[in-house]
């Protein structure tokens, strides 16, 4: 017999996909918030009657626009812009600027809508949002990576401020390319202020906020498994991605004593049995950051398996942390990533697991950090940056990390507090979607319909 719930998640699904046609990431982040939200609106109906759900799967505004640059043979580029300001009635709008070849609208909708629960659950003031564009910077020089952040940021500034919307990174947009951005819109608007998170040391950028996300992402791994009198020490852990939350994420691991075995891009993985050391790590970072090359190089270095066109979750694992991409585990990767005895899901990635193969995770009872949870690091050490900028201080290394820590033990708690079932086993989805949704409904709710 079909559940009252499941009808009226059903009905709400079917709006949302009618109104935001071919948007499927978009539709797949929201189902599966609706789908822990719907028994505990259904249980408080104050967030039925004020259609909170409804207005927060509608973007405050979308803006999208065409970014012309000329590449180094003098030949004029055209690309898409995008920046989505899902929802500011916590904060201003805070999330990444994504470049890709693939970033297309209903990617950004998806990423910013996660982006609203997971920046609510950090408890910092920041509201959703997140943009970017189709531009791939893989094989582009230098000169023309700055040519189009410059033109991206022309229109940007007229969007963005420090108590507006503050844009940060994402794939494809580290720290050269924050530096551009941050540099256009210095000379377009004559004020330096704290627009983008991200930033250089020395330009008002804040420690660990490198490193926040990968380190975010094994602090929470390692709350999971203290429920379990459990730790990371001694444990194999599988990978995924080569860029800024996997090489964080390794490093963490590391000084934890786990061993890292696998690393991959979008050509494939290799495979370390004896692990990834901090020597292996630097070559990663050098790799990837400075020469920006291929994986594959690292297997020809250390002599090690390379696995062309696959991912690493035929591996066999305790942990794993995928850090690539959104469904890069999907549902026949799960049952063998369970089937081998991984035990920990810790995602660095936004929506790296298919519903299918979230389904397998929590069937199986293992530990399953959501990516709203699990990657909130690196948004709450922006917050930490945007902090330090309006008081116009610095903090230390040291205490950016302590507070780093406080937070993902915080999130942990606010998802055992809404996922705990009557077994005792946490379902962390729909922790991280009830903890998260509350703080913003509330005030919605006090903020009028608007
Ligand atoms: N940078 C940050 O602070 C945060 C990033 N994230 C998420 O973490 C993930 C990784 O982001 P970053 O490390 O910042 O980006 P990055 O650009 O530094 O690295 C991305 C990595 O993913 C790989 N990748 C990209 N598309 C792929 C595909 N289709 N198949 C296989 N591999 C692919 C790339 O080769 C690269 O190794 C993304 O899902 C991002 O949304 C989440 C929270 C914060
Ligand atoms: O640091 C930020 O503002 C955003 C990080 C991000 O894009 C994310 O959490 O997915």
């Amino acid at each position: 017999m079909t559940n009252i719930l499941d009808v009226k998640v059903n009905e709400f699904m079917a709006k949302v996909i009618a109104r935001n046609q071919g948007e499927t990431e978009f539709h797949q982040a929201v189902k599966e918030v609706v789908e822990s939200l719907m028994p505990f609106i259904e249980e408080n109906p104050e967030y039925k009657f004020s259609k909170v759900l409804e207005r927060m799967t509608e973007p405050e505004r979308v803006i999208m626009f065409r970014v012309s640059w000329i590449d180094d043979k003098g030949e004029i580029q055209i690309n898409r812009g995008y920046r989505i300001e899902m929802n500011s009635a916590i904060g201003p709008y805070k999330g990444g600027l994504r470049f890709h070849p693939t970033v297309n609208l209903g990617i950004l909708k998806f990423l910013a809508f996660e982006q609203s629960f997971k920046n609510s659950l950090t408890t910092l003031p920041m509201g959703g949002g997140k943009g970017g564009s189709d531009f791939d910077p893989k094989g582009k020089s230098d000169n023309e990576v700055m040519r189009f952040c410059q033109s991206f940021m022309t229109e940007l500034q007229r969007h963005i401020g420090p108590n507006t919307d503050v844009p940060a990174g994402d794939i494809g947009v580290g720290g050269r390319e924050i530096g551009y951005m941050f540099g256009q819109y210095k000379r377009i608007r004559n004020e330096f202020s704290g627009i983008l998170t991200g930033k250089g040391l020395e330009w008002g950028g804040s420690l660990i906020r490198p490193e926040a996300t990968g380190y975010g992402a094994v602090y929470f791994a390692n709350e999971m498994m203290q429920t379990r009198n459990d730790s990371i020490k001694g444990k194999t852990v599988a990978i995924s991605g080569s860029g800024n939350v996997a090489q964080y994420s390794v490093e963490k691991i590391i000084e934890m004593g786990g061993k890292v075995v696998t690393l991959s891009d979008s050509n494939g993985t290799i495979y370390d049995p004896d692990g990834i050391d901090e020597e292996k790590l630097q070559y990663v970072m050098e790799l990837k950051n400075i020469r920006r090359g291929r994986i594959s190089e690292y297997a020809e270095k250390y002599s090690v398996s390379y696995l062309e066109g696959q991912r690493p979750w035929s591996i066999e694992c305790d942990i794993a942390l995928p850090c690539a991409t959104q469904n890069e585990i999907d549902v026949d990767d799960a049952r063998t990533l369970v089937k081998n005895g991984c035990y920990v899901i810790s995602e660095g990635a936004n929506m790296p697991s298919t519903p299918e193969a979230v389904e397998v995770f929590l069937e199986s009872k293992i530990l399953y950090g959501p990516g709203k949870a699990a990657n909130a690091g690196g948004v709450a050490v922006s917050g930490l940056e945007m902090t330090q900028n309006a008081l116009h201080l610095t903090w230390s290394r040291e205490e950016v990390d302590a507070k780093l820590q406080v937070i993902m033990k915080n999130i942990h708690e606010t998802c055992v507090k809404y996922g705990k079932d009557e077994t005792g086993f946490v379902n962390y989805v729909v922790g991280a979607n009830i903890g998260g949704f509350i703080k913003i409904a509330n005030s919605m709710i006090a903020q009028g319909y608007v």
